[in-house]
């Protein structure tokens, strides 16, 4: 059933993957215009060659793209690919590496083979079986019954103990080769650029784990059975040939009859499965209308809007009617159809065989034996269509996984830093495995990468970050889902080390952008962002994300407890319950979380949800204050809050400021008049800048600003 929902999303699907392939050839095309390495290199001064020597292999710097002009001594990790071999590569789920994964398990493989064949000889030696012990009834065979029987009960023992043993070494090594894709898509997904997230919904993403590798999974996981895959193809084959052992004559006649009705019968019931589909689709429906009533109630109940959902509802409810009604009646049809099929080809086997017997040409033992085949032959091939349908759609999930994750999309600066980390931390994380096993780091070491040399460690770039200014220099940038709209157009601006700059403007003026660049979410299309006059493009972006920390208007809490929420500030390393008090008590966050009912171990629910928004601020900031990181942005960090709470976090984020090279983004103006030098941005460019004072002096935009929003500075 599932792997029917995924062939009949292939078709309509299949358009979609072509549109996003156009998609994709026009951003390599894109990327290879705005070339981040030349851009990068031409604005530099050559490196210094006693940096370069400096190679501890840890935190090496890199840019990525078409191929650069690179000086001999930079270090190169990997020549660059031909064409086609990089369309090779592109792909994250191949056949080449299922087999790889799967002929790690060699051992289990040969015990699959050999009980593969155990438990077909058995089944397919029954109705042989049955035949003799027909003929020894009626004295037509010598043979003592007692050895007849002992022979029997011998099969009958063999082929579960047989089936056993196959079913579990097959589960056993094809959940290990799906464990090992599931993390690798998932790894996939997490190193894309921004706008991938841009591109796809989370939904769509969702289904790359669960629906499309669900269809992976059911080519063996479903087909394991007696009637399927393996067993059903050997069962077929093997019928067909002991058919014509038995009777040359009646073999072809026979064994092409059942093959030709079971074959269109099979196809038949496999057209059926888009009614299925369309049931169950109708009972999702059914569910999504249930779960947005419920958790849109209080919304439902002040628009008074009960009879329009039970409308809504009811008409789910007579869809979902009908489509029962009518799978019944195909389900009646297909429960009856088989038989017929079974029918069939018994009348046809009593007709020959019967009258073969009649003439003495057959025994009667083998016409016993053919009825025992007929079944066989019957169930096979249904179940060997079943087969073709999953295989024909798992064919069209890893076509989407691969069209989706295509490595055109993956953010390099970010892969090269989780590897490095993952690299790293294998030793003590044993679930990081998964994310390490054969195969996994192919696609990320065969881009071109072009490691330029070891310029920064990371503790380089801590020392940089809390001594040295941060500069936005001429930076041009439009995003890439809408490369034609201009949001930064030569943009600069200096956050000076260890001051608090503001930054306002009007709504869409591209606040909020500049942050995204900062936090290189995207990188500038043109210009550069510079720390202590080092373009940052030089670190990793792991490297990178823990100098930065951002305090946003809504900030994202995991479900988890809330001292793991604030220990999240320093992901990597142990923290320590006394680390996390003194953080939470710096955030004014420790009264309430003591108050909670199981302390700082309380569950703060699904983004946080089971806090107040001035409570999930508080974590917030005790998350940033434990990361420590030398630059801070603050994007609307306490305009969603009440007078009360906007105090107690206010006087938090005071003591988080201190010291660090801070941009704070607020459009209630009062909240910004303090900072060192306020800018005000417009048309994606810095236009004026300076003091509150300086800049209401101007009786500019700021001025205006201030203007609009009647507050009396001064
Ligand atoms: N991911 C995105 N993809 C494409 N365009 C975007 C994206 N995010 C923002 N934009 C566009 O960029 C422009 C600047 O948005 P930005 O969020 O930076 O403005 P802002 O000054 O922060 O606004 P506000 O004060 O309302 O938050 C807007 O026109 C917006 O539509």
């Amino acid at each position: 059933m599932a792997s029917a929902t995924t062939l009949l999303f292939h078709h309509g699907g299949s358009t979609r993957i072509a549109a996003r392939r156009r998609c994709q050839q026009a951003s390599v095309i894109k990327s290879s215009r705005v070339n981040p390495f030349l851009s990068f290199r031409s604005s530099r001064a050559p490196l210094q060659p006693s940096l370069r020597a400096k190679s501890d292999g840890l935190a090496r710097a890199y840019v990525t793209g078409a191929p650069p002009i690179v000086d001999e001594q930079d270090p190169k990790i990997e020549e660059s690919k031909s064409d086609s071999d990089k369309d090779e590569l592109k792909d994250l789920i191949k056949w080449g590496l299922v087999w790889s994964l799967m002929s790690k398990h060699k051992l289990r493989l040969s015990v699959c083979l050999l009980t593969l064949v155990g438990c077909s000889t058995c089944t397919l030696s029954m109705p042989v079986f049955s035949g003799r012990f027909f003929e020894v009834l009626i004295g037509v065979r010598p043979d003592p019954l007692w050895r007849l029987l002992s022979n029997i009960a011998v099969l009958y023992a063999l082929e579960p103990i047989f089936t056993i043993a196959f079913v579990t070494n097959m589960t056993f090594i094809w959940e290990n080769v799906m464990a090992t894709l599931r993390a690798q898509i998932f790894r996939r997904v997490l190193i894309q650029k921004a706008e991938f997230f841009d591109k796809y919904k989370v939904g769509e993403l969702t289904g790359l784990l669960t629906s499309d590798l669900g269809a992976l999974n059911s080519i063996v996981n479903d087909n394991i059975s007696r009637d399927r895959g393996f067993r059903a193809f050997s069962e077929v084959f093997g019928t067909i040939c002991i058919l014509f052992t038995l009777s040359p004559q009646l073999a072809p006649v026979l064994g092409l009859l059942m093959l030709a009705v079971s074959v269109l019968v099979a196809v038949y019931k496999r057209s059926t499965v888009p009614v299925y589909q369309a049931h169950g689709l109708a009972q999702a429906t059914m569910s999504d209308c249930v779960s947005e009533t419920f958790s849109a109630i209080r919304t439902v109940r002040s628009f008074s809007g009960e009879k329009r959902q039970m409308s809504l509802f009811g008409s789910q409810i007579f869809s979902y009617q009908r489509s029962g009604l009518k799978l019944g009646t195909f389900k009646s049809i297909n429960e009856s159809i088989t038989r017929v099929a079974v029918y069939i080809s018994l009348l046809a086997l009593y007709c020959l065989g019967g009258t073969k017997v009649k003439t003495g040409e057959l025994a009667v033992g083998t016409v016993v034996s053919f009825i025992g085949y007929t079944f066989t032959l019957t169930f096979a091939v249904q179940g060997l269509v079943n087969t073709f349908g999953d295989l024909r759609g798992a064919f069209a999930a890893i076509d989407r996984i691969n069209s989706i994750l295509n490595a055109v999309d993956i953010d390099e600066a970010l892969a090269y830093g989780l590897e490095r980390d993952i690299n790293r931390k294998k030793v003590q994380d044993e679930n990081l495995r998964l994310f390490l096993s054969s195969g996994s780091n192919v696609n990320i070491r065969h881009l071109d990468n072009y490691y330029m040399s070891d310029l920064k460690s990371s503790n380089n770039l801590r020392t940089l970050t809390w001594a040295g200014d941060v500069c936005l220099e001429d930076v041009h940038f439009s995003y890439p889902l809408r490369p034609d709209v201009k949001i930064l157009d030569g943009l600069n601006l200096t956050l000076k080390s260890g001051t608090v700059t503001a930054l306002v403007g009007s709504s869409g003026a591209g606040k909020s952008t500049i942050v995204q660049l900062l936090a290189r979410f995207y990188e500038p299309t043109e210009g550069r962002i510079t720390v202590a006059g080092e373009d940052v493009r030089i670190f990793d972006k792991s490297e990178w994300a823990k100098v930065v920390s951002i305090v946003n208007q809504e900030p994202v809490l995991f479900s988890l407890s809330v001292a793991e929420n604030i220990a999240y500030g320093l992901p990597n390393d142990h923290v320590s319950k006394d680390d996390i008090i003194k953080a939470a008590k710096a955030a004014n966050a420790h009264d309430f979380i003591i108050s909670l009912p199981q302390g700082y171990d309380t569950l703060v629910g699904e983004r946080g949800g089971l806090l107040s928004g001035g409570q999930r601020q508080r974590v917030a900031i005790a998350r940033a204050l434990l990361k420590n990181a030398p630059i801070l942005i603050l994007d609307e960090a306490t305009s969603a809050l009440d007078a009360v709470s906007e105090r107690l976090v206010q006087s938090a984020l005071n003591r988080l400021m201190k010291d660090r090279t801070t941009l704070v983004i607020a459009h209630r103006l009062s909240t910004v008049q303090s900072a060192h030098q306020i800018a005000v941005c417009s048309d994606g460019k810095i236009i004026e800048l300076g003091t509150h004072s300086e800049l209401v002096a101007q009786h500019g935009s700021y001025a205006s600003l201030v203007g609009n929003q009647r507050l009396a500075f001064e």
